[in-house]
């Protein structure tokens, strides 16, 4: 039927191409109808309902125009297909119900690792007009497709745009807030012999608040921009201190840089590192940085399509929002060593992130 390079293939094969880019197309409605489900609280009332909800319940629940009632089953029929609800038939009743499943969980508003603020923050016009400057982009001599769409860098858009500043640091507090509950309580040995450690970048302080309150014989320290720490208050063993890592560092036997490096480019993550590394107190084995962060295609090497498909969206987002880029082990490792740290250990134990401990 059709033609490839002068050879014949198949109707079936013509389709299958077309659906497939169809799927592509059309990526987007996947987004646009959860976020919609999102707005109208939908996880949330099932949630509440505790037990599993009928539509005509659902409808009934949900503060919609009458006209629009019929229109709900069509959006529950593509979020239940994507995996964000199941339908369960109920003993006694004809009306099937929905329920939630591990991922509408995490959507929760009031669940502590909530993705919510995430989703919200991504599909905020501020974070996708930079993605319609992509092509642009790759003509222009502009750092990243955001300074092409805003102007500025993302970084100065959050410091003078109150509402990408607090969407982003409630996003990256729920995931402070899953990470370090596993690393509290699977890599307790990494704070060993630690008297002090800075959170670089710590954001709003979920995490060095986490380890400060595990190990109150640390003093902690979140170092972050003014716009993100100015006004927040410590207490007891920890601290917020504002600058900027690429002039200095404060002083601390531990470094921890969580979803730092991956915002920067090699020339960047590599002063960063030479920073952190002036900035450690004790030279012997125990002094160190903590960096969290992805390792691409991660040597346990039973990574799934799922998976990899993540690992590549999020190296575009950091292309497209910040000057950064996921990194391989191989790449990991002439980072830390351009850096003059003499020693490594990965430790897989966050999903698609990695723990790595650098050693001066
Ligand atoms: C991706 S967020 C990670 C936040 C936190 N570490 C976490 O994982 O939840 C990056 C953080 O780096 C901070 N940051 C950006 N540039 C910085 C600089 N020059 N000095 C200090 N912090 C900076 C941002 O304000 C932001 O809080
Ligand atoms: O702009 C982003 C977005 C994310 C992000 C989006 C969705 C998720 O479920 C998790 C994270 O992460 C970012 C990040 O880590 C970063 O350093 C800069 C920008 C973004």
């Amino acid at each position: 039927m059709g033609s490839r390079n002068g050879e014949h293939y198949s109707a079936s094969a013509l389709f299958h191409a077309q659906t497939h880019i169809w799927n592509h197309i059309f990526s987007f409605i996947n987004s646009m109808s959860l976020k919609s489900a999102i707005d109208l609280n939908i996880p949330d009332i099932i949630h509440k309902h505790g037990k599993p909800m009928t539509l005509s319940l659902l409808i009934s629940s949900l503060q919609i125009h009458p006209s629009k009632t019929h229109n709900i089953y069509r959006l529950m029929r593509i979020l239940t297909h994507s995996g964000f609800f199941s339908l369960h038939k109920l003993p006694d009743e004809t009306e099937e119900a929905y329920v939630l499943t591990d991922a509408s969980i995490l959507l929760l508003k009031d669940n502590p690792f909530s993705v919510t603020p995430f989703l919200l923050a991504m599909l905020d016009p501020i974070l996708t007009k930079p993605w319609y400057q992509l092509a642009n982009w790759f003509q222009n001599d502009n750092p990243t497709p955001f300074n092409t769409a805003h102007g500025k860098t993302f970084w100065e858009y959050a410091g003078v745009e109150p509402k990408l500043n607090h969407l982003f640091n409630e996003a990256m507090a729920s995931d402070a807030r899953l990470v370090t509950s596993v690393v509290i309580d699977k890599c307790k040995g990494v704070f060993n012999g630690l008297d002090s450690l800075v959170d670089v970048g710590g954001g709003t302080g979920t995490m060095a608040k986490a380890i400060a309150k595990a190990f109150p014989e640390i003093q902690c320290t979140v170092f972050d921009l003014p716009h993100v720490v100015d006004g927040l208050q410590g207490s007891g063993n920890l601290k917020f201190v504002r600058g900027d890592m690429f002039e200095a560092i404060p002083p601390s036997d531990g470094i921890l840089l969580k979803w730092i490096l991956h915002d920067w480019n090699d020339e960047e993550c590599v002063k960063i590192l030479k920073k952190s590394k002036e900035a450690i107190t004790i030279k012997g084995k125990e002094g160190k940085v903590i960096i969290i962060d992805m390792v691409m295609e991660n040597s346990k090497g039973d990574i799934d399509d799922e998976s990899v498909e993540t690992q590549l969206f999020f190296d575009m987002l950091m292309m497209v929002v910040v000057t950064g880029k996921e990194r391989n082990e191989k790449e990991w490792a002439q980072l830390i060593s351009s850096a003059g740290f003499s020693d490594y250990k990965i430790t897989h134990v966050l999903g698609l992130r990695s723990l790595i401990e650098v050693f001066p």
